[in-house]
């Protein structure tokens, strides 16, 4: 547990007395990638909720870094801690340009107002210039975020995150929507942001982008691990087969 980023041990949820989460453990060094796959009700999204501390356990323990109890801290102490997480869908300020959007990220504490009238620091100017260059949007820094393409929306939400420099990144579904270039592109993305040191977990249902990471992959059912190991290990997997891939 103590060299573990994320260390999940016999969790338990249950929502009105049906067991969403059941008795779930996972544990991701730090610095690793890993993808995370199951049916629909798996409780993907819930494990995501445990980690961020929007839902709590009703048992078991959920530790970051080793030594952050994570089941006695809320939402804001966790994002404060290094976990940063991305909703399915993009919500970035569309009437804000892509420069002004990461910002708003580095500063969450200050108000939209007082952002957009400050130009920022030169160290804040760097990390900025550093999180274009990785979402690629270096070019279209002074664009409306508003008139980007939906892939580009994504990216930038990533960068939002990036901004606020977490040790582990929590992603939903990134490339839902998106077209194969744009998956191929994310998946890429995403390599370099885990190249950079930073843990990173991905939810998603699109095999061929997971398969691109090359990365372990653990494939949820019911709430608990069905099957943890590599692609091709885990698709081959019957029971992977039989509760997701083969329907
Ligand atoms: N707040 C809640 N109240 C009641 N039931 C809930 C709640 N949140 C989740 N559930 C249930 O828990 C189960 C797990 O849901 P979860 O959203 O975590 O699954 P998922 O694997 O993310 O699914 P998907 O791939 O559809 O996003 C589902 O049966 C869901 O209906």
């Amino acid at each position: 547990m103590t060299s573990a980023q994320l260390y999940l041990d016999g969790v338990h949820v249950s929502f009105d007395g049906f067991h969403a989460i059941n008795n779930l453990s996972m544990v991701l060094a730090p610095g690793e990638m890993r993808a995370i796959i199951g049916p629909n009700g798996a409780g993907k999204t819930t494990m995501m909720d445990i980690i961020t501390g929007k839902t709590k356990p009703d048992e078991g323990d959920v530790y970051f870094d080793g030594r952050h109890d994570l089941t006695l801290l809320d939402e804001t102490e966790i994002a404060k801690l290094g976990i940063g997480r991305k909703f399915q869908k993009p919500t970035v300020f569309e009437s804000q340009t892509i420069q002004d959007n990461l910002l708003l990220a580095l500063n969450v504490d200050h108000s939209v107002r007082g952002t957009l009238f400050w130009r920022g620091s030169r160290n804040e100017a760097e990390r900025i210039d550093r999180v274009l260059e990785t979402i690629r949007l270096t070019d279209a820094r002074d664009r409306l975020a508003g008139n980007l393409s939906h892939g580009q929306k994504q990216w930038l939400e990533i960068g939002m995150l990036l901004a606020q420099d977490p040790k582990v990144l929590l992603v939903d579904e990134p490339v839902a929507g998106m077209t194969d270039v744009e998956t191929h592109q994310t998946a890429e993305l995403l390599k370099a942001i885990n190249r950079d040191n930073k843990t990173v977990m991905v939810v998603e249902h699109d095999m061929t982008f997971v398969r691109e990471l090359g990365v372990k992959v653990t494939c949820l059912h019911e709430g608990t691990v069905l099957a943890e190991g590599t692609i091709d290990d885990v698709s081959t997997n019957e029971r992977v087969v039989e509760v997701y891939l083969g329907r």
